[in-house]
């Protein structure tokens, strides 16, 4: 099985409504479509004569040591793909060693979503993406549910100041979620009301001031998600970021971006390895991460496939998907002549179809 089969029994099984909702991006999905485009503009040059017989994949990020390369990007409502929801996410990621981003929008409390992955894991990380609130005390009760709960590290999303115009959700009127789901964080928060997918604000005037306050209302590494220009992850390790996520949000906010891939040469060069960088955005096989590792990602994250492989077959279904791509993964690195992470670099990744 791939992760089009996957994806294909996904297709089979989900309310069409709610497939749109996953496959689907902004606008006329330009930035959609050019996400995986941009991993077929590139091909891998090999070297030979260098390799082992095992190989050495496992990263570094923080609050998650010796983590899969592959993180699960955070994506909203698991129980409208699958009724285990976060839960079957969470129990196959620890299984397959792979961090975990809930987040602000998901169908299961923080608290039981970190239960769920110490059901199959000693120590899982579980990671926590944050839609800053407009009220800073909601976002305060978001941070301390969090860490609470046991989560690692926070991500907080920036390319989301007002929420993308996703033309497949407005054709099918999908703009609440179905009774009987709710975005579970959002629960119980400070003057907020009962979960739901309308009660998920986002923050337009959000500065780095904030970035600022949420940084100093926790003692947990802080990411920055959504970074595309190069001056902007300067900006956020100069505050204080763990690490800086590239991606615009697969698709999903303005549809006149580059690629996410296209932006992640620029901004791990302006990060100098300083923090981690990490990058998503139509990951869709083990080529597509050695290509991002090479051109200085420390790690990739997945939206999509994972939600595919729920949606398909459950926790069971999220471990293939994730242990595919960690087997493609290795296998690529072998036959590049690589041992470990850092044999991947620059030079080895050139414009396909053109010389170098
Ligand atoms: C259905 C869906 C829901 C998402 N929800 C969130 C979210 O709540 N917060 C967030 O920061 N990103 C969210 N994202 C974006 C993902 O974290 C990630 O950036 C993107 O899916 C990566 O692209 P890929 O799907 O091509 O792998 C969502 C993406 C999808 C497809
Ligand atoms: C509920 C939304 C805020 C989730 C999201 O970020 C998305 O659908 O891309």
């Amino acid at each position: 099985m791939t992760l089009d089969d996957l994806h294909e029994a996904a297709r089979g099984t989900l309310d069409p409504v709610h497939y749109d909702y996953v496959a689907g991006g902004a606008g006329e999905e330009r930035v959609l479509a050019d996400n995986e485009r941009a991993f077929a503009r590139y091909a891998l040059l090999p070297r030979v004569l260098r390799g082992s017989e095992t190989r050495r994949t496992a990263v570094d990020l923080p609050g998650a040591p010796g983590a899969a390369p592959v993180v699960v990007a955070p994506t909203a409502f698991h129980r409208l793909a699958h009724p285990d929801g976060e839960r079957a996410t969470a129990r196959a990621a620890a299984a397959e060693g792979a961090v975990l981003v809930t987040g602000a929008a998901a169908t299961t409390a923080v608290a039981e979503v970190v239960a769920a992955a110490r059901e199959t894991a000693a120590d899982p990380a579980v990671w926590f993406q944050l839609y800053p609130h407009p009220r800073r005390e909601v976002t305060a009760a978001l941070v301390r549910r969090a860490a609470d709960a046991g989560c690692t590290a926070l991500v907080v999303t920036v390319d989301s100041p007002v929420f993308g115009r996703r033309t497949r959700d407005l054709r099918n009127g999908f703009t609440d979620l179905p009774p009987g789901h709710a975005a579970e964080n959002m629960r119980d928060l400070p003057g907020a009301p009962p979960g739901g997918l309308t009660d998920i604000p986002m923050s337009p005037a959000l500065s780095w001031r904030d970035l600022d306050d949420i940084l100093r209302m926790t003692t947990l590494p802080v990411l920055v998600k959504g970074v595309l220009h190069p001056a902007d992850a300067r900006l956020a390790v100069e505050h204080g970021a763990a690490g800086v996520l590239v991606s615009n949000h697969g698709g999903r906010q303005c549809d006149a971006v580059p690629a996410a891939l296209d932006c992640l040469p620029g901004v791990a060069d302006a990060v100098a390895g300083r923090v981690p960088v990490l990058m998503d955005g139509g990951v869709r096989r083990g080529a597509d991460i050695a290509v991002a590792l090479a051109l200085g990602a420390t790690a990739v994250g997945v939206g999509r496939p994972v939600v595919w492989g729920l949606a398909a077959e459950g926790e069971s279904g999220v471990r293939r998907t994730l242990a595919l791509l960690r087997d493609e993964y290795d296998h690529t690195l072998a036959l590049c002549g690589g041992r470990r992470n850092a044999d991947l670099t620059r030079d080895m990744v050139v414009r396909r179809g053109e010389p170098w």
